[in-house]
């Protein structure tokens, strides 16, 4: 099986092409062949990686950036995972679509689920939001996947921050008061490599929908900055203490939920696959940044 992911270099595309096995080939589509804000690129590029399945997990994530830049958010996350869906229903191949949390206000107590109201906070979650429904509308042969807090040794994001921070500071001040659930780009690469087998076999295609997908067990970023911290330093690598702050104290461009637990459970009953416990994950992708010093 051959499986299309878009973005070369994405934490999600970077970990599929990683956990890639003798059965599924994994085959990275990107700039400048495949370009989402240039939606003539996108049928030839997948066309010619030839795909048995798409993942659609090219997007623009940068959620502060994107108060200021509506019109190419909604081009990209919006307009373009629609192409790539249609390009996809039109090879006669399911996609699966990653999505966000960021959907969601956060208002809920407890864990969200695939059926809850969305009310994004912002432009980011506003434009996956718009992608999720151009997906559905473009190939009923779709997984939308919603994930969260997601982190991997490749590109960017919160461990590695907390690392490159540590090894300049002793003390880094962190949110307290914002929870989910740390996501390992490695753990969804697996689950996607799980599912994608299903779905080959499952012409009805009676798996299609929304799905969240995010580590087991939850915490809030400092308790996430403080295990990424103490495990670094059992693996002899940078240490800093770690300050408790609120929101309120850290004041970013775009609102973030308070709230953005996701429930796997659906995941689990349909697939069959349940992800790893997260400080496990963690203490993971912190062993492999200290011992290969990335
Ligand atoms: N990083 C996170 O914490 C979360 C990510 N997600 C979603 O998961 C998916 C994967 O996220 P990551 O791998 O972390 O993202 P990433 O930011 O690591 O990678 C995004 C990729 O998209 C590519 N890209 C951006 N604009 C493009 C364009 N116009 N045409 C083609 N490629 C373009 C970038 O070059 C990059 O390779 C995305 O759909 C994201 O919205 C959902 C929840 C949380």
């Amino acid at each position: 099986m051959r499986l299309a992911v878009t973005g070369h270099e994405g934490q999600v595309a970077a970990s599929l092409i990683e956990r890639g096995r003798d059965d599924v080939e994994v085959v990275a589509v990107g700039r400048p062949a495949l370009d989402l804000a240039r939606p003539e690129t996108i049928f030839a590029a997948l066309e010619a990686a030839r795909p048995d399945i798409v993942v659609s997990a090219a997007a623009y994530t940068a959620v502060d950036q994107a108060e200021d830049e509506k019109d190419l958010a909604f081009a990209i996350n919006a307009a373009g995972a629609g192409k790539v869906a249609e390009a996809a229903a039109r090879l006669g191949v399911p996609v699966i679509q990653l999505s966000t949390d960021y959907v969601f206000d956060g208002s809920k107590d407890g864990a969200y689920v695939e059926t809850d109201a969305t009310a994004p906070l912002g432009v980011y979650g506003a434009s996956k939001l718009a992608g999720e429904e151009a997906v559905a509308a473009a190939n009923p042969r779709h997984l939308i996947l919603r994930t969260a807090w997601v982190y991997s040794p490749f590109g960017r994001n919160f461990v590695k921050t907390m690392l490159r921070l540590a090894a300049e500071r002793h003390e880094i001040s962190v949110v307290a008061d914002q929870w989910g659930n740390p996501t390992s780009a490695l753990d969804i690469a697996d689950a996607i490599l799980h599912a994608a087998a299903i779905l080959r076999d499952d012409k009805s295609f009676a798996a299609s929908g929304v799905y969240h997908l995010a580590g087991s067990g939850e915490t809030n970023w400092s308790g996430f900055a403080r295990h990424v911290l103490d495990a670094s330093r059992a693996f002899g690598g940078p240490h800093a203490s770690v300050r408790d702050i609120a929101t309120a104290d850290y004041p970013t461009k775009a609102k973030r939920p308070a709230n953005s637990r996701l429930s796997s459970a659906k995941f689990a009953d349909v697939f069959g696959w349940r992800s790893p416990e997260w400080r496990a994950a963690a203490e993971e992708v912190v062993r492999r940044l200290e011992r290969f010093k990335i």
